[in-house]
């Protein structure tokens, strides 16, 4: 059994437009449109789309806060309204905006009421706590209240807490938003080594790609309430057509310009000095093989596929079939 399954889930909301000076309308607002989706457990799953795609709204679906208005959804094999308790205890919820912490109280006493809330044996309580300690550096703070904590170390102690009673699934809206650099790493370095032992399914939405990349073998991507891509980044890149590039530095200049077969150069810079080809069929060797015939290469890179470009262009490219997201309510 898969630990997530949606079957045609749907979520609609009905919501009140200016229809003129002083006339007020009822819409439908299209959420999520019939997602058909499973996960089986300790993967790792990006869940990503466009501003209002909606990712939270599927999210808060599978974690038992919205009921949906037609289709069904498992989580760990419950239904996630219907046994929302149960399923609390089974998932773990890190959402970026919101915390679970108690505001006045320092990171160490949350932790130690959430135990209680959980009712997590000590000794589990207590190896968890010291793993997230160290592997999140939280022992600098542990004892602020957590309204004094930095929006990086508050989100290290939400992670912490969404882990401590040892959850199967872990839901992640935006972990990473507005941190810095370095705990944008440390949150990202933490989560990895959480996919990496395998226990733990992880499913998280993010605009930053760099949390895909780092982290996500596979990656659901949804527009307009709807799935538009599910599968690893390489089909994705290889679905749009986008290419690793090899760039060519050259210690002369060539008169006219290469004709490699597998790889169409694609443009010259620096003054003829340097050659931009598209890896088509080519390979690297075979691309410095046919140069090496014609000029003296300096030196040779190669630039793999920029994912933020191809997602934009998926963002752009019309979901078939995809509706409009308002459509007048009944
Ligand atoms: N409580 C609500 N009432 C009415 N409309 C809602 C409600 N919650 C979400 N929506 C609408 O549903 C759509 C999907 O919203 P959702 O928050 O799920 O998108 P999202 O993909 O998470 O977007 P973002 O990346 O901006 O966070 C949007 O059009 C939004 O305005």
């Amino acid at each position: 059994m898969s630990v997530i399954e949606m079957n045609g889930l749907r979520k609609e909301f009905t919501v009140r437009v200016r229809a003129g000076r002083l006339r007020r309308e009822k819409r439908t607002v299209t959420a999520v449109d019939g997602i058909d989706l499973r996960v089986e457990r300790g993967e790792m799953v990006g869940y990503i789309g466009p501003n209002g795609a909606g990712k939270s709204t599927t999210l808060k679906m599978l974690t038992g806060v919205l009921m949906p208005s037609a289709g069904d959804a498992r989580v760990c094999g419950l239904r996630p309204v219907a046994e929302r308790t149960r399923l609390a205890l089974r998932i773990g919820v890190v959402f970026g905006q919101r915390s679970q912490l108690w505001w006045d109280l320092p990171l160490r006493d949350s932790f130690a009421l959430l135990r209680h809330v959980y009712r997590v044996p000590p000794g589990d309580h207590a190896a968890r706590l010291t793993r997230c300690r160290g592997l999140l550096d939280l022992d600098e703070f542990l004892d602020t209240p957590v309204r004094q904590l930095s929006l990086g170390q508050r989100m290290r102690g939400e992670l912490t807490a969404a882990l401590l009673h040892g959850p199967e699934v872990l839901f992640l809206d935006e972990p990473t938003i507005g941190l810095d650099v370095v705990s944008k790493q440390a949150v990202r370095g933490f989560l990895a080594e959480l996919g990496r032992a395998g226990d733990t399914t992880l499913v998280l939405t993010t605009h930053d790609l760099a949390d895909i990349e780092r982290l996500c073998r596979r990656l659901v991507v949804i527009d307009h309430g709807r799935v538009v891509h599910d599968g690893s980044i390489a089909a994705l890149h290889s679905r749009y057509g986008s290419r690793r590039l090899v760039v060519a530095e050259l210690d002369g200049v060539l008169t006219e310009p290469p004709t490699l077969p597998g790889a169409p150069l694609v443009r010259v810079e620096a003054d003829g000095h340097r050659l931009v080809f598209e890896l088509e069929s080519a390979t690297v060797a075979q691309v410095v093989a046919g140069l090496g015939g014609l000029a003296s290469l300096r030196d040779i890179s190669i630039v793999e596929p920029d994912i933020e470009e191809v997602i934009a262009r998926l963002y752009r490219t019309p979901a078939e079939g995809k509706g409009p997201l308002l459509t007048p309510g009944v």
